[in-house]
């Protein structure tokens, strides 16, 4: 049996609450072994709030969870002993809470001592703060793995909508430089063996960067000069890619099912339609990584910690896709 890691993310935002509820709410026995990571602070004052009961056992080290049986156990980082918790609030803590326990479950995955991470959200801004210099998650678990952020490839999926993306989380200003046909065709390569490990056999819609996929060079060039290119490349290893497509109707189209995923080249062009159509279902998959890692889809959602109106639909998707992944190898 391989453990799934749980970060519990900002210590103050949704995830500490989103993992309570999970498994006060959840079906027991517990289906698995679950290592939470991060601090006991947090999950108390939640267990408090939805007057439940203390539904983890507490570990001195990380890899006693190895050798244990089914059930929830949890690792506190030494730095994050007792630490005060302030749901609701962003601040540097939070971020420190969040940075300490991703690198504690870096190392569990890199030891092979775990075989999946789902991550609870984090802000990026306390991250940051804390010391942690990264745009996100994403990032930050490419360079522990290794693999450097041009190996994986961010993928948000829901029932019917699937995105990758081809740049993460640069300013917009930067992006057209950070398209390039490496980039397209690594993206192409990690989406195609996630949407055929889920047995889709559709093909992969890629979207142009340019309004109208640049009208044959009329309102850019990037699609003629950086993405045809690639997409050629892609489909000499027997890639299906279709594109690049106009932006603005390819989701539309995927919705209905004509395209197994969709290769949006930025944030905001992928996430926007993804989010309209699957805000409390869907989940982020990091793909290239050694391991599984998945993620709720939205954030920390300070404003909502507490009042009881969170959707946990995200975060059991996450959760749930970690162990689907899981199973099969
Ligand atoms: N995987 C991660 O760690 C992610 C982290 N973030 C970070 O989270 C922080 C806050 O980002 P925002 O843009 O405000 O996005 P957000 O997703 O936290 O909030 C956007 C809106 O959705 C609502 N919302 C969030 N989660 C919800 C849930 N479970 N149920 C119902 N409503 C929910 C919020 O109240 C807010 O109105 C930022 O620092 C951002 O970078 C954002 C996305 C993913
Ligand atoms: N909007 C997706 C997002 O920001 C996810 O970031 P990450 O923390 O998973 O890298």
């Amino acid at each position: 049996m391989k453990t799934v890691l749980i970060t519990l993310g900002d210590s103050n935002g949704l995830g500490p609450e989103l993992v309570c509820r999970h498994f006060l709410e959840g079906a027991s026995p517990v289906d698995g072994r679950y290592l939470l990571i991060g601090p006991e602070t947090a999950l108390t004052w939640h267990v408090a709030r939805l007057g439940g009961g203390r539904f983890w056992e507490r570990l001195a080290a990380p890899q006693q969870a190895a050798s244990r049986d089914a059930g929830v156990y949890l690792y506190v980082p030494e730095r994050l002993e007792g630490m005060a918790v302030l749901p609701g609030v962003e601040n540097v803590s939070g971020g420190l809470a969040a940075g300490l326990s991703l690198d504690v479950a870096c190392d569990l995955l890199m030891g092979r001592l775990a075989g999946a991470i789902v991550t609870g959200p984090l802000s990026k801004l306390a991250l940051n703060r804390a010391g942690f210099a990264f745009p996100g998650h994403t990032e930050f678990l490419a360079e522990r793995a290794g693999v450097g952020p041009e190996g994986v490839c961010m993928h948000l999926c829901g029932p019917r909508l699937r995105v990758s993306l081809a740049t993460t989380h640069p300013p917009l200003r930067q992006v057209p430089d950070l398209i390039t046909r490496e980039r397209i065709l690594t993206c192409l390569r990690l989406t195609h063996g996630f949407v055929t490990a889920l047995g889709l056999k559709t093909p992969i819609a890629v979207c142009g960067v340019n309004p109208h996929a640049g009208e044959g060079g009329l309102l850019g060039r990037e699609e003629i000069e950086v993405v045809e290119p690639a997409m050629a490349e892609a489909r000499g290893e027997g890639i299906d890619a279709v594109g690049p497509l106009p932006a603005d109707t390819v989701f539309f189209r995927a919705a209905a099912g004509e395209f197994s995923a969709v290769l949006a080249m930025y944030h905001d062009q992928g996430l926007g339609p993804l989010k309209l159509l699957h805000f409390h279902e869907c989940v982020n998959v990091t793909l290239g990584l050694p391991f599984i890692r998945t993620s709720v889809g939205h954030g920390t959602g300070f404003g909502l910690v507490g009042t009881g109106k969170a959707d946990l639909g995200s975060f059991r998707a996450a959760v749930e896709l970690a162990r689907t992944l899981l199973a099969a190898g």
